[in-house]
């Protein structure tokens, strides 16, 4: 029986003798459940009914998705990496996208996941994490898809496959702000605090110390388009304020939408800006 959102929150009491499962785990066996193996459109699906009937996630959502693959059909990128892979929607979504729709077969998916946790759900949807030589391909997206584990600035250099990424990236999604309300999520949110500058990456700081990485000409080449999310909710004015003050360094649009499964109630937007030089 699918439970409603309203019986998901209700708090525990003393009768309830089995333990919280956290709504990742629980997203997990759903889609497993429910989902078609190597069908990136059944778990993409599958991904919405969970988000809409049971629980709130905070993947890219189906709201501003088509709003990234319109820009990916006029980009048509060979290597991308997204900065948050959280269960790996995103990765899941657009690798396909690029790799069906617009007929890349040879696209690489690179996405960085801070926390061990999401990343191993992420894994087990469908990606396979090189790193650890965990391969579970219920997605059949494994060939296409990295999940590095770590902060992105460090797990960058770590990458085995780094340096042949140098000056080849051609499309960047920034999306690791984290959800504020849980203390689980906190903690996330802090050790992005201990960042500081890298020589490899700009550390630029969103609101309530979101940092944000953008890789410098060692990994991007110029023309590289760089997607931010959540530029609207919950907002990166010194994000914006970087792209947006330097004319001949990034070409930049924003594109507005609606938060993730809150079409016409919670506004959102992307800032897509392309690197010049
Ligand atoms: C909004 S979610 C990503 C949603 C995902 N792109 C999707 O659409 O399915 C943000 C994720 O970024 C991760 N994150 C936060 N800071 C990070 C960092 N410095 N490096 C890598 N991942 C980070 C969080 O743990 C969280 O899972």
């Amino acid at each position: 029986m699918i439970q409603t959102r309203r019986q998901s929150r209700s708090p525990p009491t003393a009768q309830h003798a089995v333990p919280l499962v956290k709504k990742e785990n629980r997203y997990l066996d759903h889609i497993l459940a429910h989902a078609e193996r190597n069908n990136p459109e059944s778990i993409i699906e599958e991904t919405h009914k969970f988000a809409i009937e049971r629980h709130w996630l905070m993947n890219v959502g189906p709201e501003k998705s088509p709003l990234i693959e319109q820009v990916l059909l006029e980009k048509r990128p060979k290597v991308a990496i997204e900065i948050g892979c959280y269960l790996g929607y995103s990765a899941i979504r657009f690798a396909a996208y690029i790799r069906d729709t617009l007929g890349i077969r040879d696209v690489k998916y690179y996405s960085f996941e801070i926390s061990e946790y999401n990343a191993n759900i992420a894994r087990k949807v469908g990606i396979v994490d090189t790193l650890h030589q965990l391969i579970i391909d219920f997605a059949g997206l494994s060939h296409i898809i990295t999940v590095i584990t770590g902060p992105f600035n460090e797990s960058l250099e770590r990458l085995p496959s780094y340096h042949n990424l140098l000056g080849k990236v051609d499309f960047v999604l920034i999306d690791h702000h984290n959800e504020l309300t849980s203390n689980y999520w906190r903690k996330a949110v802090y050790s992005t605090r201990s960042v500081t500058f890298s020589e490899r990456c700009f550390t630029i700081h969103f609101p309530n110390s979101h940092a944000c990485y953008v890789p410098n000409r060692l990994s991007c080449i110029q023309g590289t388009t760089i997607v931010a999310d959540n530029v609207i909710n919950p907002g990166a004015p010194d994000y914006l304020e970087y792209v947006r003050s330097d004319l001949t360094r990034y070409q930049t649009r924003l594109i507005e939408g609606w938060l993730e499964y809150y079409e016409g109630v919670i506004r959102d937007g992307l800032e897509v800006s392309v690197w010049l030089k």
